[in-house]
């Protein structure tokens, strides 16, 4: 039965399409850093400051976090909300308001971090005129989501909305708490500048408090609101377990909130907080776990379409790389094993494994669904193209975080080598130079995943381009 009602598509159009968008800038911008690490001269010191690493490295982190899967969790959010609740989306003026907002955000970071306007806070470098319009465009989001939520159609809230909720919540509390700061104005409105309202190891806490959260919150949680739609949707079967789901939800945002400190390991910050940190790091492995477990088994009975379904490729290897990322990072937060890991390419390594292998990868599996879905097409324009993007991109991947496992445990070992006298065996620069074959490897890695991402802009386009943008109609619920 349906109702004359039709879901609001636009603003799930408009986000879709600019995290392809996003994705490719901020990812072409990692590339470049990474061959600025190889040939210095890609710095272009002639020109001035603007293109040094320095600069370049937040604009990265910046895009590809906050452009590229920002954009992809409002997206599938606002898709996910609308379906899941049979009702269109709450304040639809609002929604629009947060697509403008959000994308004026990421023009003003590519503008102000090249001119090099910085909080200094990593994850939170925006200076606090960009950090108000963060959150006017955050409180706005909150009351689309919570206000579709509230006049859901259905009694339940399917767990997916549960996780988006979490994320949207969280994330509003750590911007806020870590922003807090005094805003200076020695050189006048233009040129913004503010120092942090906490000072010392407390400003190292909360910076890391925040740092670890939004790696659980936005690139964890988010993402697995998600999978919890858009795995069962494409293999056709339901959640292997509800049950599961819930019990993974509370254990993952209560142990999360607790694993920072191990962030500040042999800091100034005291002994007990930093061993509270690897143990609520122990203990996080297993809500992760018992995600990826629900995601990958709720395949079972369908694993024949793993084998020509490049779609379910790209959630279910998201979701083993999700698996070893959550693996090695309760690993690197036992004290010992971080003291080798600590400050080399071991933890890049892992950021990629989470941020490639787990956020690009369900992301973009995610957008191949829903894509086509909102132009009124079945599926994108060439599987076989999909399927490329796929293999692409997985062995650019492996190319990355393999050559970033051997360059980290390399300088980890060659820093602490010590001679019979307790001199040191290797002067800093030997470690730099022994690593440029694995940062070349990189680079080449980061190629691969770019150029599959230009092949989804080009199969994008092609299922776009002419095609009619469709608003499917409201679905009254089945047990209405
Ligand atoms: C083509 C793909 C990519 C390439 C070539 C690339 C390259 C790089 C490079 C060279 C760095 C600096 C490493 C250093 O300072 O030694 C970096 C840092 C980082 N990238 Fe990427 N990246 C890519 C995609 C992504 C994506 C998709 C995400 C997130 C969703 C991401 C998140 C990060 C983060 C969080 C850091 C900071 C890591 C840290 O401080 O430990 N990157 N990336
Ligand atoms: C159980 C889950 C996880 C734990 C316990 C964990 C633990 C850790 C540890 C110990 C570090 C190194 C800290 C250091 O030595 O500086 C680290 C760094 C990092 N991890 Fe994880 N990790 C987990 C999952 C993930 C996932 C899934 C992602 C990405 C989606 C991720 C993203 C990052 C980032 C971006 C950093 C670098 C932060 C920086 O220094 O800039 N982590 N993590
Ligand atoms: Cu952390």
């Amino acid at each position: 039965m349906q109702t004359e009602a039709t879901y609001n598509y636009k603003v799930v159009r408009q986000f879709a399409i600019m995290a392809v968008v996003w994705g490719i800038v901020g990812m072409l911008v990692g590339v470049l850093i990474a061959a600025q690490l190889v040939w210095p001269q890609l710095n272009f010191p002639q020109l001035g400051e603007w293109f040094h690493f320095g600069r370049l490295r937040p604009l990265h982190t910046n895009a590809v976090i906050f452009a590229f899967g920002g954009s992809a969790l409002f997206a599938t959010s606002y898709y996910v909300v609308q379906r899941t609740c049979h009702t269109r989306l709450f304040a639809p003026g609002l929604a629009a308001f947060t697509f403008w907002g959000w994308q004026l955000v990421i023009v003003l970071a590519a503008l102000s971090l090249p001119l090099g306007f910085t909080s200094g806070k990593e994850y939170a470098e925006l200076e606090w005129p960009i950090d108000i319009l963060i959150t006017l465009v955050w409180v706005a989001y909150a009351v689309v989501f919570f206000g579709t939520i509230a006049q859901r159609k259905v009694s339940h809230i399917y767990v997916a909305n549960w996780f988006y909720g979490a994320f949207i919540i969280a994330v509003a509390l750590l911007h806020v708490v870590n922003s807090m700061a005094m805003p200076v104005f020695e050189a006048g409105i233009l040129t913004p500048k503010s120092y942090s309202a906490y000072a010392g190891a407390q400003d190292a806490m909360v910076q890391w408090w925040y740092g670890h959260n939004a790696v659980g919150f936005f690139l964890t949680a988010g993402f697995l609101g998600m999978m919890y739609y858009f795995v069962p949707k494409q293999a056709g079967r339901p959640v292997y377990s509800y049950r599961l789901s819930v019990v993974h939800f509370w254990a993952l945002i209560f142990t999360y909130m607790w694993a920072g400190p191990h962030h500040l390991h042999y800091t100034a910050l005291p002994d007990w907080t930093q061993s509270l940190g690897m143990i609520f790091s122990l203990i996080l492995l297993a809500p992760s776990w018992g995600g990826m477990i629900n995601g990958i088994m709720t395949l079972s009975g369908a694993w024949h379409k793993l084998r020509d379904d490049p779609i379910l490729k790209f959630l279910i290897v998201s979701l083993s790389f999700y698996g070893m990322s959550t693996f090695e990072g309760p690993m690197m937060s036992v004290k010992t094993v971080n003291a080798l890991s600590h400050y080399t390419d071991w933890t890049v390594g892992h950021v990629h494994s989470g941020a490639l292998g787990w956020v690009a990868m369900v992301s973009i599996g995610s957008l191949y669904y829903l894509i086509p879905r909102l132009y009124g097409k079945v599926e994108m324009y060439s599987r076989d193209l999909v399927t490329a993007h796929f293999w692409i991109a997985t062995i650019g991947i492996v190319l990355y975080i393999a050559s970033m496992w051997i360059s980290g445990v390399m300088q980890g070992l060659m820093w602490r080598a010590t001679n019979v006298d307790g001199t040191l065996t290797y002067a800093f620069v030997e470690s730099v130079k022994a690593s440029y074959p694995f940062w070349t490897i990189r680079v080449l890695g980061g190629l691969l995943f770019l150029v599959g991402m230009l092949l989804m802009a080009y199969n994008v386009f092609k299922t776009v381009a002419g095609a009619k943008p469709v608003d499917a109609p409201v679905l009254a619920p089945a047990h209405a």
